[in-house]
């Protein structure tokens, strides 16, 4: 029997398609889904505009409601198919789907992709669908990444609290006590979404240059944030809201009409002020204050989001490479580590996470035959 067999250690594959809606994300993690052994290798493929059209016109909508899923469904599972046909040496594949709507205190949450027709095309065990589960049990149903940032922190040697911060379209903040073992005891984690993270500044941009997204911040670096706009929309119930809790995409409606007085840059600079200012409010809400912001996600390579974060949250912010991990690939190692947690009977969130009663199972797992033989 191999070592892996034995220690039942998997080369796990996770897939992530985010809420900023520009591409598949891919990577392998070594793990028997308590610890890390090891990273593997890693692979994005970028929807095209046309595809980013086709999810964004699906977006806030349920299963069943609509043909714009079906059109949009076709675009999730053909990246995906593609994406994770190029990692035939994974032994599951953590498939996370791409999210159109999350309404946990009402209609649940919905991540569009079958993964039992992936499961099937592409010869392989994938387990997804994990919020619903959570939601189920009366959990925010979002974030999961915490197990694995309790994970990472342990892998990078960290001997005292450390906060993980992700700003992907939304912005979401964990707070590690690498001290506990199990991350599912009462004490190890608390985390919840900060608020909008980058997905404004991109709507900002499309609506206002037909641009992606604001390049490194060189247009919000050439703005002045407008603190009244920001205090307003700061002034929201949200941000003072006790965690757990989490957010859909679009919950804060359009932002970038707020800022319609203001000039382009002006603009920018005013909604990635409020992406810092979120985190800064949320900083108030950890047992403790952490030694430093170790960021994660797309918004880092962003340096006007950077110093706006420095400035507002008063401590060291630092992207993760510092510690060696991929801030570009956290997400979807995430969902590789709990497809493994997910195969093993695992809870894969608990009470400080997603405000669930008690530690949580889910995810669904699909056996490449289950089609086959239905
Ligand atoms: N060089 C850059 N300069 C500025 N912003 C950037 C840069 N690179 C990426 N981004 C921002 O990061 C976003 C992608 O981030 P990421 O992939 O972490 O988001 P996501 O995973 O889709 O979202 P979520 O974590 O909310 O699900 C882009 O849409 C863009 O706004
Ligand atoms: C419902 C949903 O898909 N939420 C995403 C989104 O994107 C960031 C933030 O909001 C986070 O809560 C979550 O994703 C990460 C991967 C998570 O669950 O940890």
């Amino acid at each position: 029997m191999s070592e892996a067999a034995e220690t039942g250690r998997i080369m796990a594959l996770g897939v992530m398609s985010g809420t900023s809606l520009d591409g598949v994300d891919a990577a392998l993690v070594d793990t028997d889904g308590q610890q890390i052994f090891g990273f593997g290798r890693s692979a994005y493929l970028g929807y095209s505009e046309a595809e980013q059209a086709a999810l964004s016109a699906a977006l806030g909508l349920w299963p069943g409601e609509d043909a714009r899923i079906t059109a949009a469904h076709d675009v999730v599972l053909g990246a995906h198919a593609t994406l994770m046909g190029e990692f035939p040496e994974a032994g599951v594949m953590g498939f996370h789907g791409q999210t159109l709507a999350h309404e946990p205190r009402g209609r649940g949450t919905f991540q569009l992709g079958d993964g039992a027709e992936l499961a099937r095309r592409l010869a392989r065990p994938v387990v997804w669908d994990f919020r619903s589960a959570d939601v189920a049990a009366g959990g925010e149903g979002a974030p999961l990444a915490p197990f694995f940032h309790h994970a990472c922190a342990r892998w990078c040697g960290a001997d005292a609290p450390v906060a993980f911060l992700n700003m992907g379209g939304v912005g979401n903040l964990t707070w590690v006590d690498p001290g506990f073992e199990d991350p599912a005891a009462d004490g190890a984690l608390l985390a919840f979404d900060t608020g909008p993270a980058n997905a404004p500044i991109n709507d900002l941009l499309l609506a206002r240059r037909g641009a992606g997204f604001d390049q490194d911040g060189a247009l919000a670096a050439s703005g002045v944030a407008d603190e009244g706009v920001i205090a307003q929309i700061i002034s929201h119930s949200y941000f003072s809201r006790v965690p757990p809790k989490s957010l859909d995409r679009n919950d804060f409606g359009d932002l970038s009409s707020a800022c319609s007085h203001l000039s382009d840059a002006d603009a920018a600079a005013t909604l990635t002020g409020l992406a810092a200012e979120g985190v800064a409010r949320g900083l108030r809400h950890l047992p403790a204050r952490p030694e430093r912001l170790l960021v994660t996600g797309g918004g880092r390579r962003n340096a006007a989001l950077m110093k706006a974060l420095d400035g507002r949250c008063g401590l060291p912010v630092a992207a993760v490479e510092a510690v060696g991990l991929d801030g570009d690939m956290l997400e979807a190692q995430a969902f590789a580590y709990l497809a493994v947690r997910v195969l093993k009977g695992l809870p894969i969130s608990a009470p400080g996470t997603t405000g669930v009663p008690k530690p949580q199972t889910g995810g669904r797992i699909s056996q490449p035959a289950d089609l086959q033989s239905a």
